[in-house]
């Protein structure tokens, strides 16, 4: 298939339906290219779900998921892994591979189109950004839960990477890619989340719970609660206090950081 110059991953009025209940009902959503989306919502809200159809892993019951204005069900599996690193909410590995071995599967659909050093080079990078280079060798199966965490982001990154490590678009979809992690690291994913979309032209979706790191890394947000989609659009317009004290049925206040400027959320029962 030909590469176009804006390709987007689009979901139109999706519905899905799981042995008669609704987890999704009408959503429309789009990524953009360059963008950090954050999708923010209450346990249950259908979150994940969302990740799951965009990422192809999922059919919807109704409604459309295009990729380049091609259908997802379409795309041939080695293509669309070729566009889109998905880095899923748990990954259990229960072979003793090393973490680098781990982050080098990210690379599989670049396996026959790059030189080995070009895809041992996107590795070696995806694992200094997610700074666990000083992991590489030890068993991914006795790392920590965050330690698991981190190597999971940089397979994904390897993977958006692409085929040469120019500037292509690609999409990153990631699921609760700071759970487990201590708050530097929580920064420094968030950091290069953000980074891989402005300087690479990616179009990145996060599931996030921590409504300072969703204002503060996002370009936008998407609110999800019982399955619909609540609000969507620039981050600071959608994070309304009454609106996100009503989502997450608790009181939610905004105010401005004056040393850095960045909004601070704070809540209370
Ligand atoms: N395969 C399935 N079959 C039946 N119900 C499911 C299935 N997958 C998810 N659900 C239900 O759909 C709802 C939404 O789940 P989802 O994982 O999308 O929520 P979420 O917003 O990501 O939540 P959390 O913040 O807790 O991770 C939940 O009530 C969940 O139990």
């Amino acid at each position: 298939m030909q590469k176009e110059a804006h390709v987007t991953l689009k979901a139109t009025a999706i519905d899905i339906e799981i042995s008669s209940v609704k987890l999704l009902q009408n959503v429309s959503i789009e990524l953009t290219p360059g963008k950090l989306l954050g999708v923010l919502g209450p346990n249950g809200a259908g979150k994940s779900t969302l990740l799951k159809v965009l990422s192809g892993d999922l059919t919807p019951t109704n409604g459309t998921i295009t990729l380049d204005d091609i259908p997802l069900h379409k795309w041939a599996s080695i293509e669309l892994a070729k566009r889109r690193a998905v880095m899923p909410q748990a990954s259990q590995l229960a072979f003793p591979f090393s973490a680098r071995d781990v982050v080098s599967m990210g690379r599989w659909p670049f396996e026959k189109l790059c030189t080995p050093f070009i895809n041992r080079l996107a590795v070696e990078k995806a694992m200094s950004l997610a700074d666990i280079k000083h992991l590489a060798d030890r068993p991914y199966p006795v790392l920590s839960g965050g330690e698991k965490q981190r190597v999971q982001l940089a397979r994904a990154l390897t993977q958006s990477i692409g085929l040469t490590g120019d500037t292509e678009t690609k999409f990153l979809l990631l699921d609760e890619p700071t759970a487990g992690l201590d708050i530097a690291h929580q920064h420094a994913v968030l950091a290069a989340a953000k980074k891989q979309c402005k300087e690479r032209n990616t179009a990145g979706l996060a599931i996030l719970h921590d409504l300072n790191q969703a204002a503060q890394y996002c370009d936008s947000i998407a609110i999800i609660s019982n399955g619909t989609l609540i609000s969507n659009g620039p981050t600071l317009e959608v994070m309304e206090p009454e609106l996100l004290s009503d989502i997450f049925s608790c009181s939610i206040s905004r105010s401005i950081d004056s040393a850095s400027s960045t909004p601070v959320f704070i809540s209370t029962i």
